[in-house]
């Protein structure tokens, strides 16, 4: 299993009275790639998230019409739009979680591969700059191919010297909320009570839900295993398909991101017990198979 949990360091219990801004820490969060399919949606979704009191904005273009929209919205974070390379320092610079969505999406007829000569080179120089500006942030890839990207980040910060396996996370979360949408609706249970955890990297067979561990339990025949497991590990290609053309998930990967940020900004705050599936590379020898 080459799939960790984010868990938070059990301490302090900042978070037990709720969401009350006045016990909650000042947490900086930044968006690179945020002016895309993915980054518009997912900088509105941290933008309603109170535990971020500075939302970063970052893109090669257009950030500034993007930050001047979700600015206006009535929550706790100040949000503020970066855009082109002389302005990476000032996005980066005291983050606690940086969220990397920026790259080119997928067509139909493409592999996650397929996107690795221009993806690779962009996360690439993200992370580079996130070595320097920001080391110690939570980095949480979204970028694809994340089983490629999140080695490449890796290495980044090894040259670097700021490698902390426990700081990187490929995303994996859509992977989670596809089992878990499709298992409800096989298994008749409610969506809002199913946990699925899934394991593994985030391309076709890598993708390893564990149905078997679902709850609640439902018994489903093996024949109907076997469907949601093909149909979450084709989830992406489904999306891609039906959007043909017009690039890959957007919205679920928003809310996915959204959670596992939400995940990290609550272990980073010392919240108990919090547990979400992501690929991380404690495992780098099941990795490479
Ligand atoms: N991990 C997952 O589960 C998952 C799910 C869906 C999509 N993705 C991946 O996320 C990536 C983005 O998808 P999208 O639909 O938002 O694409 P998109 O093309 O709509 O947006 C990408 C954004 O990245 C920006 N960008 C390009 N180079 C950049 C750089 N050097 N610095 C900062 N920003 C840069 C672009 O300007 C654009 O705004 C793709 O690689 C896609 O495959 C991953
Ligand atoms: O499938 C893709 O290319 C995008 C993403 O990885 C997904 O799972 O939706």
């Amino acid at each position: 299993m080459f799939r960790s949990v984010a868990r938070s360091a059990a301490g302090k219990h900042l978070l037990r009275r709720g969401y009350a801004t006045e016990s909650v820490p000042d947490r900086k969060v930044a968006v690179l790639g945020a002016a895309g399919g993915i980054g518009q949606p997912l900088a509105l979704l941290m933008k309603l998230n109170p535990l971020v009191s500075q939302l970063a904005l970052y893109d090669i273009a257009n950030t500034p019409g993007v930050a001047a929209d979700v600015s206006h919205v009535n929550t706790r974070s100040k949000v503020a739009g970066y855009v082109g390379e002389d302005q990476l320092k000032q996005a980066l610079e005291g983050c606690d979680v940086v969220i990397i969505p920026a790259g080119v999406p997928r067509k139909p007829g493409m592999t996650r591969d397929d996107l690795f000569n221009i993806n690779a080179g962009i996360v690439k120089g993200l992370c580079a700059a996130i070595a320097k500006y920001c080391p110690n942030a939570l980095v949480n890839m979204t970028s694809n191919p994340v089983n490629s990207t999140v080695p490449i980040a890796a290495e980044v910060f090894k040259k670097a010297g700021t490698y902390d396996e426990k700081k990187l996370f490929g995303v994996t979360t859509l992977d989670v909320v596809r089992a878990k949408t499709f298992y409800a609706g096989k298994a008749k249970v409610n969506v809002a009570d199913v946990n699925v955890p899934v394991v593994g990297g985030h391309a076709g067979i890598t993708i390893l839900p564990l149905f078997s561990q679902a709850t609640p339990k439902a018994n489903l025949p093996e024949e109907d295993i076997k469907a949601l497991t093909k149909r979450t590990q084709d989830g992406g290609t489904e999306v891609v398909e039906a959007k043909a053309g017009k690039g890959s998930a957007t919205l679920s990967m928003a809310y996915a991101g959204a959670i596992f940020a939400d995940a990290c900004l609550k272990g980073l705050n010392g919240v108990p017990d919090v547990v979400e599936c992501s690929l991380s590379l404690n495992f780098p020898s099941l990795l490479l198979r």
